[in-house]
């Protein structure tokens, strides 16, 4: 399980390097899954080459990674719009000399000049040159994408591409999926200031977390206004994990929508209703309808109803909310002790004993609150508070400062950084993902936890479940499947997660 800290180190291409007909120059940046280089094919026709690695990640994590590649690759191939950034090819490298480049798959793509985000870092207050284009082309680009059936999930301004000759493109299919009736599911990822309130409640199973369009909708509504204000996110807070909050306390009932006041009304209303709190308050907008919205607001001049650039409750906002109120669609508000950050809203959920840890046990009080909500986001029986607090207690005792660097593990939940990498979800909502912040660790525990399960039913593994999870997680679920139960040598760690899991499963 590798990184230094958290995130992913990009991948090493030298300028120079040469893959297929195309000859990398020089660095664009890196995301999650994979860096951006900038390339040039023949006769120096630009191109930007996306190199998504997998790297040396044992077989159960490398097969989830590699599933994650092989949809990213699909659908930037399939994307064919004036709104998608187009990609020509998809090449893997085969070169046993640089084993960390060898295997790499590489997209070959259009190259933009630069993103909304960098036009973003740059723009005077006020809104960004062009804005309302932008805006248009990224509206009709989702149009598209959910007219075929797919949901973007991770739509934000620096997924939002720019070409030399002014073209718009929506890029960055790392987290796109397809339609399964009403949701995709993606891996628990995504980008903090453009979730929608709701993805906090929704449970994480072994296909992932479940989103709909509507999430798209909300993040169009939160990138609409970024760009008409130049850079204003339209929840308050210092840092992403602020404005986080914000939204949900917003989604909850707890605070009023409130949106530049400079925007022209259209805006605010069209804004407004993407940001409607919850995804039944939203449903009614599909991207079609933005997309035909924001054509409407591009024909009409700039400037009306334009006022000082203050923070004014949105009367479209209240409205919305009121309407929530009256349907009995809002978030209860949390009536017990403050919940963690991470904690997502608890309507709908039915809490049974299953789901708390004994009040007396050495289990650290901090720490109880963030183990009983990963293990809830799991829809899997088996991965309950008392078996996470158990597996917790075997791996570091509890120690958030645990390190074995002969075995390359840290942390309270032992992540080998490499491994946790793959799986990493930021727990305490504070914008990184980091295996040595306990709630990070804890959390990304739970969905391993919660996939493993799966597939060890999926094989048609029902008894011992508890054990054999424990074990996976000190081995592998491809270890275990082989040795057809608890691997010999991880007994004495699974037995004694037995122990602490009695213990902490009593009433
Ligand atoms: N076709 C392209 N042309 C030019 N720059 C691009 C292109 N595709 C992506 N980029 C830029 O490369 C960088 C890395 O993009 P990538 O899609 O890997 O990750 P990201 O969107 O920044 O992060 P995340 O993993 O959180 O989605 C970004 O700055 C992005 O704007």
């Amino acid at each position: 399980m590798v990184p230094p800290g958290p995130g992913r180190p990009p991948l090493d291409v030298p300028a120079g390097y040469r893959v297929g007909d195309w000859t990398v120059t020089g660095l664009i940046g890196s995301g999650s899954w994979g860096s951006v280089y900038a390339a040039e094919g023949a006769e120096g026709r630009p191109a930007a080459l996306k190199f998504l690695g997998v790297g040396p990640l044992a077989p159960g994590h490398r097969a989830s990674v590699e599933e994650r590649v092989r949809q990213e690759v699909r659908f930037s191939l399939a994307a064919r719009h004036p709104h998608l950034i187009r990609t020509h090819a998809a090449l893997t490298v085969a070169d046993p000399g640089r084993p960390d480049l060898d295997g790499c798959v590489v997209l070959v793509m259009d190259r933009a000049r630069c993103s909304v985000q960098d036009v973003l870092a740059e723009a005077a207050p006020g809104r960004v040159p062009d804005a309302v284009r932008i805006l248009r082309g990224a509206a009709e680009g989702l149009a598209e994408l959910h007219a075929a059936g797919w949901v973007h999930g991770d739509l934000k301004p620096a997924n939002i591409l720019l070409g030399e000759r002014g073209e718009v493109w929506l890029g960055d299919f790392g987290l796109a999926a397809e339609l399964d009736g009403t949701h995709a599911y993606v891996p628990p990822m995504g980008t903090l200031d453009h979730l929608p309130p709701e993805w906090w409640s929704e449970r994480t199973g072994s296909r992932g977390t479940a989103v709909r369009p509507s999430a798209d909708v909300w993040a169009f509504g939160v990138v609409a206004h970024q760009v008409l204000s130049g850079g204003l996110h339209p929840f308050p807070g210092a840092g992403a994990r602020a404005r986080a909050l914000a939204a949900q306390s917003y989604a909850r009932g707890g605070a009023p929508l409130r949106l530049d006041a400079a925007l022209p009304d259209g805006w605010r209303r069209l804004i407004g209703e993407c940001l409607a709190p919850d995804h039944a308050a939203r449903a009614g907008l599909t991207a079609a309808h933005v997309s035909s919205r924001v054509a409407e607001l591009a024909g009409q001049r700039w400037g009306a109803g334009r006022r000082r650039r203050v923070l004014l409750p949105s009367a479209l906002g209240g409205a919305v909310l009121a309407t929530a109120i009256g349907t009995g669609l809002l978030l209860a508000r949390d009536s017990g002790p403050p919940p963690p950050a991470a904690r997502p809203s608890t309507v709908a959920r039915i809490i049974t004993a299953r789901d708390t840890l004994p009040a007396r046990s050495d289990i650290p009080g901090a720490l109880r609150p963030y183990i009983e909500e990963s293990a809830r986001r799991c829809v899997q029986p088996e991965v309950t508070p008392a078996l996470m607090a158990a597996v917790l207690k075997a791996e570091s005792g509890f120690d958030i400062h645990a390190r074995s660097p002969a075995t390359d593990e840290y942390g309270i939940a032992m992540w080998t950084p490499r491994v946790f990498t793959a799986w990493a979800v930021d727990g305490d909502l504070n914008g990184t993902k980091d295996y040595m912040s306990a709630p990070d660790a804890i959390a990304t525990m739970g969905v391993y936890l919660c996939w493993a399960d799966e597939q060890l039913k999926l094989q048609g593994v029902r008894d011992d479940l508890p054990a054999l999870l424990a074990a996976s997680y000190r081995t592998s679920v491809r270890t275990v499947l082989d040795a057809g139960g608890v691997p010999e040598r991880v007994r004495p760690h699974v037995d004694q997660v037995r122990r602490y899991l009695t213990q902490y499963s009593r009433a």
